[in-house]
């Protein structure tokens, strides 16, 4: 699984923070990336223990680390989240987000705001005073271009997500494109969010503002949680 950001062990102690919450009945959106990873492995063990949960996958990945810990899973057409669970790619101090650095935004958006309480798990790296993080855009393929002039218009600049073991571009869980596009420090991501979601071919954007409940950062000593 890739690594981003910094230690395993801290992104391992944050996961296993939030697999805490769960309990008996629960349904639980599962994040994806390797924070959201020790926390799947973490709720499964916690499965095998007896707790009685069914899991919401956000991708391909997060459904195979469920069903390798013997979660049951269910889907968004049969139960809504109660928790859900999921990484970041950079967090300011207000909780906003930027994700997708899986390229798993899209779903993982759907999963996150449809859940009663949504649990953020980090390393310090993902720390920020503000985002600046590039923003990825999931884009239907025919709209990679269009999309890309209208993120120049909005000052960004877009850069189409190469695939590492395969020659050409990154081919998303839903078949699309991403477009990583970096607006330097964002001074307000509630504005460009709003901006991106209305352009056409947008299928989602890495924005995540005003969704996180609570951010569980993990570290050499242990994990802090922050509530919003
Ligand atoms: O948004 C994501 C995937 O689309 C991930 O949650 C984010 O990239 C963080 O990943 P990691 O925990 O591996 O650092």
């Amino acid at each position: 699984m890739k690594q981003r950001g910094g230690s395993d062990e801290a992104k391992r102690r944050a996961g296993e923070s939030a697999a805490e919450i769960p309990e008996d009945g629960d349904v639980v959106g599962l994040g994806t990336g390797s924070t959201a990873a020790h926390a799947i492995r973490s709720l499964g063990e916690r499965v095998d223990a007896g707790l009685d949960v069914r899991g919401i996958p956000t991708s391909f990945q997060s459904r195979q680390v469920a069903r390798e810990a013997g979660i049951p899973l269910t889907s968004l057409d049969e139960a809504d989240p109660d928790v859900a669970i999921d990484g970041a790619d950079e967090v300011a101090p207000d909780g906003a987000l930027i994700k997708g650095g899986g390229a798993a935004h899209a779903r993982e958006k759907l999963v996150d705001s449809a859940a009663e309480r949504f649990v953020v798990v980090a390393d310090p790296s993902k720390e920020a005073d503000a985002l600046s993080h590039a923003v990825p855009i999931e884009v239907l393929p025919d709209a990679r271009v269009p999309v890309a002039d209208a993120v120049r218009s909005a000052g960004g600049d877009p850069e189409l997500r190469a695939a590492e073991r395969k020659d050409g571009p990154v081919v998303t869980d839903n078949g699309n494109l991403v477009l990583d596009c970096a607006f330097g420090e964002i001074d307000a991501p509630n504005a460009l969010a709003r901006t991106l979601s209305v352009t056409p071919g947008v299928v989602e954007h890495g924005l995540f503002v005003g969704l996180a409940d609570e951010l569980h950062v993990g570290d050499a000593d242990g994990v802090e949680i922050t509530r919003y």
